[in-house]
């Protein structure tokens, strides 16, 4: 059932947008696509979705080249959120469930559901464009899911949001999710794709740097940074071959260690003089991670009049 993206490139007008990218969405987890503006990911997830071609690569879906009989099953949500802004919010869900070929009794329990599942049940019968922006996002969220699709792709699903509102969609995708279908979705909310994503894609300049399951990542960003709160003065810490020490106060130290075995000798050493009541291994955010990874590449990779469009 996975979604893969294989070796995709993507040229405009000679600059390449999308370079040579690779990755799986697997079933059943939540996939994180992360990079700055201009990045690629807004074509990458367009390429998937067959609204633009790739210039070399391919898409498959369950071992086979994507075609567009399976590509229906889809739910996605664009950049350009499109929906239709006269129609009432409930009678617009039925409508996209119709539209797939669910009958009018499942159309209707998904839209019900979904309207609740969201936090939308009071405004069920208002057109779409009376919605605040918070509100029509959520109903963007909910056209994509209301005809059961088989597997998620979504744009930013997060952006303009209150925290309540991640929440909630949180929970509504995690719940996808749960019953087995691949979801991607970008997000420059790195806070949230930690929160709730299994799985990170991290691109830059077209190129994927860094993809896997986030606690993998981290444990291989890790470096070796451990905390460590005793019961006696750390301040022999500061001779030991091998140790980096970051901050000392007391019986409390940071430091980082040029070897795992090394940590394990600071471990013993300290028992041997008392108590010791943690010894922690940091363990690095998304936040740290993307910088790591994106470091020596990140600059060029804005379009000045693609930011403006971003910021505005
Ligand atoms: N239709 C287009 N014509 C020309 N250039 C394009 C087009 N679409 C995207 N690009 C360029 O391709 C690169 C990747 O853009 P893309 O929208 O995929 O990035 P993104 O990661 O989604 O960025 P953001 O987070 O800002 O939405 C950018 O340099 C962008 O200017």
């Amino acid at each position: 059932m996975a979604l893969a993206v294989e070796h995709i490139t993507r040229t405009f007008g000679g600059r390449t947008a999308v370079d040579d990218a690779s990755f799986t969405i697997v079933p059943g987890r939540l996939t994180g696509f992360v990079g700055g503006n201009g990045a690629g990911k807004t074509t990458t997830m367009r390429i998937i979705l067959g609204v633009l071609a790739a210039d070399g690569g391919q898409i498959t879906w369950q071992g086979r080249p994507l075609d567009p009989a399976a590509r229906r099953g889809f739910g996605y949500m664009p950049e350009e959120r499109g929906l239709y802004p006269k129609m009432p919010l409930l009678e617009q869900l039925v409508y996209f469930a119709r539209l797939h070929g669910l009958s009018r009794t499942r159309a209707a329990r998904n839209a019900e559901e979904l309207v609740e599942a969201l936090g939308l049940t009071e405004r069920a019968k208002d057109p779409i464009e009376k919605l605040s922006l918070g509100n029509q996002q959520r109903a963007q969220i909910a056209v994509a899911l209301v005809h059961e699709p088989t597997a998620l792709v979504l744009d930013e699903p997060f952006s303009g949001l209150d925290p309540l509102a991640v929440d909630t969609i949180v929970t509504v995708l995690s719940e996808r999710a749960a019953r087995g279908i691949p979801i991607l979705l970008s997000s420059h909310q790195l806070d949230v794709v930690e929160r709730l994503c299994d799985d990170l894609v991290i691109i830059s300049r077209g190129r994927i740097r860094a993809r896997g399951g986030i606690d993998e990542l981290r444990a291989r960003h890790s470096g070796r940074r451990y905390h460590i709160d005793a019961g006696t003065d750390m301040g022999w810490l500061r001779g030991v071959p091998g140790v980096v020490v970051t901050e000392l106060s007391g019986d409390r130290a940071i430091f980082e260690t040029d070897a795992e075995a090394t940590a394990q000798r600071v471990l013993r050493e300290s028992l041997d003089r008392g108590p010791v009541h943690a010894f922690t291994p940091e363990v690095p955010r998304l936040a740290e991670i993307f910088r790591d990874v994106v470091a020596d590449t990140a600059a060029p990779d804005t379009d000045p009049a693609r930011t403006e469009e971003h910021a505005a």
